[in-house]
């Protein structure tokens, strides 16, 4: 079997669909494959996301797949402190994946883009030195299909993208290692996230609460992954030093995050990368979706530049305007969780109880003027050698 499209765009998670879902509505033709045979299940995720990238990018706010609305965020420090940013509007939901990515998907078909499940992407097809396409799988058949321009949008684990020659290697420290459970659990105010800091709690990383529910949430921990023990050793520590009893498990998610290492050249001739695949993804937290959707709306635009004006190296305007937006911001990011990963637990209870009067939204988008401009009220207390030279590592 071959088939032939302007695009084919492998990955139907976030990025994919985005990208196939705006091509198709100025006119291409797109297909979008998954391997999965349900698109979104088993879902990777804590499933948080800010409010506002439903107006940003323009996806409809459907009851269908959001489960709680949040207020804001509640921060634990190792010694127990308690930083708590609650809003009088919402910040942000906790989503359905196994719902939005398939709607996401859902959104592209009806823009005009074929959508295949149980579609495996396996190589690239080479002709006279050109990639003019892709081998894949489509259930059990073998099949070709061919296209002017392939979008490699198969998250963390990507093959696409090396295959066509693009460099995505990032050393294992800039990955994370995340288990996840989604359980029930009380006692946690289920209008906020909550978030425990420790280098005996987290290394590196974090354990989270993201309420579902009222007496359901996702209960998840990520740590470097080149700790020598595992994050579901650290996750189920954390959950029996708080007597909170891990019978209630509906299910088990486990993941890796890029927290780095973001791809440099994201277009080589008539391929392009987004999202986990190009290590798209906010270092200090490992949220990726509100990043996937960014990269997928830029590569887009200029996907469709190139068909309309009949002229590929537009794609490479893709590469120059992620890095003059959102990847400058990244790399700040990445700069602020390069200092705080140095911190000790003191540091950690410290920098929590002064930041109460921080806007941690900002920190973590890496506004880290906000962190600075709160630790230099309180210098004598701060300014140890050690601590300054941390915060020099930011300016
Ligand atoms: C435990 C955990 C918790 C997280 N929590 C959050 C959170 O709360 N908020 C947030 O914003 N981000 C979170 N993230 C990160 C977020 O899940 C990702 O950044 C986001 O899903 C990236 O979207 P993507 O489209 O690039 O990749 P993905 O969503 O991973 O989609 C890639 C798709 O490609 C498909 N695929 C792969 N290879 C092939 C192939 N060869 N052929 C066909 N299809 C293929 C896969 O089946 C998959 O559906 C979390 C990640 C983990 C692991």
């Amino acid at each position: 079997m071959t088939w032939k499209y302007d695009v084919v765009v492998v990955g139907s998670g976030i990025a994919g669909p985005i990208v196939a879902r705006n091509v198709a509505k100025a006119g291409f033709s797109v297909l979008l494959i998954d391997k999965k045979w349900a698109i979104g299940t088993p879902k990777q995720c804590a499933e948080g996301i800010s409010i506002k990238v439903f107006d940003k990018y323009d996806i409809p706010y459907d009851k269908r797949f959001i489960n709680r609305e949040i207020y804001g965020a509640k921060l634990y420090s190792p010694s127990g402190y308690e930083l708590e940013m609650r809003y009088k509007e919402v910040s942000g939901v906790i989503l359905e994946r196994k719902v939005f990515d398939k709607m996401l998907a859902y959104y592209a078909a009806k823009a005009g883009a074929d959508v295949l499940a149980r579609t495996e992407a396996l190589d690239v097809i080479k002709k006279d030195g050109k990639i003019v396409g892709i081998k894949a799988k489509h259930e059990d058949e073998p099949v070709e299909i061919h296209a002017d321009i392939i979008v490699a949008a198969d998250g963390v684990e990507s093959t696409i993208a090396r295959k066509a020659g693009i460099n995505t290697y990032a050393p294992p420290h800039e990955f994370d290692s995340s288990y996840e459970y989604e359980m029930l659990i009380e006692g946690f105010d289920p209008d906020l996230i909550h978030l425990w800091f420790g280098n005996e709690i987290a290394p590196r990383g974090y354990v989270w609460v993201f309420p579902k529910d009222e007496d359901r949430a996702n209960v998840g921990i990520g740590i470097n992954s080149d700790n020598p023990k595992t994050a579901k050793y650290y996750l189920d520590k954390w959950l029996k030093e708080n007597n909170i009893p891990a019978k209630k498990l509906l299910e088990v998610n486990v993941g890796v995050v890029p927290v780095g290492g973001f791809v440099k050249e994201l277009v080589k001739d008539n391929v392009l990368v987004v999202g986990d695949a190009a290590r798209q993804v906010n270092p200090m937290h490992g949220g990726g979706m509100a990043e996937a959707m960014e990269a997928g709306t830029i590569a887009s635009k200029w996907i469709v530049k190139a068909l309309e004006e009949e002229n590929i190296s537009l794609l490479q305007n893709y590469t120059r305007e992620w890095w003059e937006t959102d990847g400058k911001r990244l790399e700040k990011v990445l700069k602020v969780r390069r200092v705080t990963e140095k911190l000790t637990d003191e540091d950690l209870d410290l920098f929590i109880q002064l930041l109460s009067g921080a806007d941690a939204e900002k920190i973590a988008a890496g506004d880290y003027v906000e962190v600075i401009k709160t630790l230099l009220k309180h210098p004598k207390v701060l300014m140890s050698k050690r601590r300054l030279n941390l915060l020099k590592e930011l300016l």
